[in-house]
């Protein structure tokens, strides 16, 4: 049986260990404090209004930016590790995105940051706004209230809630939808049409995991996008455009297309498909630049045959039609309309479009080009610093087949896969072609099936490879003895010449020695 004394003594003891672990303990309380941050979203007469409104004493009222606020600390709640494990319903964690949504008026979501605990709840407010004598308007306001501890108000007010919003609007991008835009010639003005960018949404299928390509190769290229990505503060520090230039060129069907969507997805940018040859002069270029987003890849596909870029690619048909031309004054004039349509970008207004503008262009955007005809480019237009990686698009290797063997039929080994090993040795076949040659045609048609169909398309591309060289070797041959005959009738006209002019001065000398 206690005394009094000890009983005392007993709870002056607890009080005491109490009192020395509060610092500790009133991290894990959530704070009644009247320092709160609401962000609100108003609906009134069928619209939403949302808005972040703090409410410390000195600042009351002071905004955040509208909307844009209030979404950011939705998104990031809703990608809050510790708000899914904690405190949100084992059902609407299956939906991420309406993670939020589902907080009732009055949950709370615990965050963490620096150390520092803080609590965020959701609730709802129903006001009614006299809008007339005689009408009346309900008001719903949705808001989240952040609390925390006084002590922390630096903390919060300084970095916390630039970190939320931050971080917030990256949830956003991730979580948008990417869009592919075109630029069409619009019709705002009779005599020049304006190009402007039409959008549609991109759901290309292609990321890095389905590219098949040598995956070191690929590593490298996935490395070189991340740093790009995360390197805002480094592209700043050296004072260079947060741009970032890729040359893909290769033969047809070794997926450069396929690489700018995985890109893309890898990303999370838009994809503006510029058509040059729609775009009527450089100042239109540089319209249209000016007026992309700030995650994007431009892409200018096949840039050898978009323009006369590079000086050399007039064909004979179009010298003649020149030549033509300028000879015919009426003729031009009746081709005067066409001409008009023409695009009059120059290589030096694509230059520029590289890289004048873009340094003054907030946001980080990439640029590929792609050929099939890399030596027909003007080097200006390829050099480093414009294009910063040149990546060769190859035909396919083991390392690939595999892969698409993996996405295509499922398989990761099988016995004939040596026989395809060494036919991919010995013949070229590009990607697109053996993905083809992968595809059961039928329910019928088996992995086996599938393999022994391309391994005879390989046999059969590498006899066709054989028979060309042998004709070219043939038709070299032929030309090469053409040529020695042509040089051998040559020297022979020629002596023939020499021979007929020889005695002809020989005549010329017996002549006037009998005169
Ligand atoms: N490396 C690859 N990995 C996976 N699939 C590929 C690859 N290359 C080609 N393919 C397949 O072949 C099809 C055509 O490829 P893609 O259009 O990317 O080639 P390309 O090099 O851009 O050709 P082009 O120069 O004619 O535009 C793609 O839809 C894809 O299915």
């Amino acid at each position: 049986m206690m005394t009094a004394f000890e009983m005392w003594s007993y709870l002056c003891s607890v009080m005491a260990g109490l009192m020395l672990a509060w610092p500790m303990l009133k991290r894990y309380f959530p704070p009644q404090l009247s320092m709160q941050l609401e962000a609100y979203a108003l609906k009134a007469v069928g619209q939403v209004y949302p808005y972040v409104r703090i409410k410390f004493p000195e600042i009351a009222g002071q905004r955040l930016e509208r909307c844009e606020a209030y979404t950011a600390i939705q998104n990031y709640l809703s990608a809050s590790a510790s708000a899914k494990a904690k405190w949100l319903k084992a059902e609407s964690i299956k939906d991420s995105r309406s993670l939020v949504l589902s907080m009732d008026e009055n949950d709370q979501v615990v965050d963490e940051f620096e150390g520092v605990k803080l609590w965020w709840s959701a609730g709802l407010d129903f006001s009614q706004r006299s809008l007339s004598p005689w009408s009346q308007s309900s008001e719903e306001r949705r808001f989240y209230k952040l609390s925390f501890h006084r002590s922390h108000r630096d903390l919060v007010m300084g970095s916390y809630i630039e970190h939320v919003l931050e971080k917030g609007k990256a949830v956003a991008a991730d979580n948008r939808q990417l869009k592919l835009f075109t630029n069409n010639p619009g019709s705002d003005s009779h005599y020049h049409k304006a190009t402007k960018w039409s959008y549609t949404a991109f759901k290309h299928p292609a990321t890095f995991d389905t590219l098949a390509m040598e995956p070191n190769k690929k590593t490298e290229i996935m490395s070189d996008l991340l740093k790009f990505q995360q390197g805002k503060e480094y592209y700043e520090r050296i004072g260079k455009a947060w741009k970032r230039g890729y040359l893909l060129y290769g033969p047809p069907g070794t997926g450069k297309s396929t690489m700018i969507a995985a890109m893309a997805n890898f990303l999370n940018y838009d994809v503006y498909d510029v058509e040059l040859t729609t775009v009527k002069d450089n100042s239109e270029m540089r319209k249209l630049l000016i007026d992309t987003s700030e995650k994007a890849i431009v892409v200018i596909e096949d840039i050898d045959c978009s323009l006369d870029l590079t000086g050399q690619r007039k064909t004979k048909k179009q010298e003649k039609e020149d030549d033509e031309e300028k000879a015919d004054p009426i003729k031009k004039m009746l081709k005067g309309g066409e001409e008009s349509k023409e695009s009059k970008v120059t290589l030096s207004g694509l230059l520029n479009f590289i890289d004048g503008l873009w340094s003054a262009c907030r946001g980080e955007r990439i640029i590929v080009f792609t050929t099939n005809f890399i030596e027909k480019l003007d080097p200006a237009l390829i050099r480093r610093g414009r294009m910063d990686k040149h990546i060769k698009m190859s035909y396919c290797g083991f390392e690939s087949f595999k892969l698409l063997a993996r996405n295509y039929l499922g398989v990761e080994s099988h016995p004939l896969f040596e026989r395809v090993r060494r036919l991919l040795e010995e013949t070229e076949m590009t990607p697109a072609d053996v993905a083809e040659n992968l595809m059961p045609k039928s329910d019928d048609e088996d992995e086996e099936a599938c393999l022994e169909g391309l391994i005879k398309a390989l046999e059969k591309a590498k006899e066709d490879a054989r028979k060309k060289s042998e004709e070219e070797e043939e038709e070299e041959k032929a030309a090469a003895a053409e040529a020695e005959a042509t040089a051998a009738r040559a020297i022979a006209e020629e002596e023939g010449q020499r021979t007929l002019s020889e005695g002809e001065q020989e005549n010329g000398r017996t002549g006037s020695a009998s005169c």
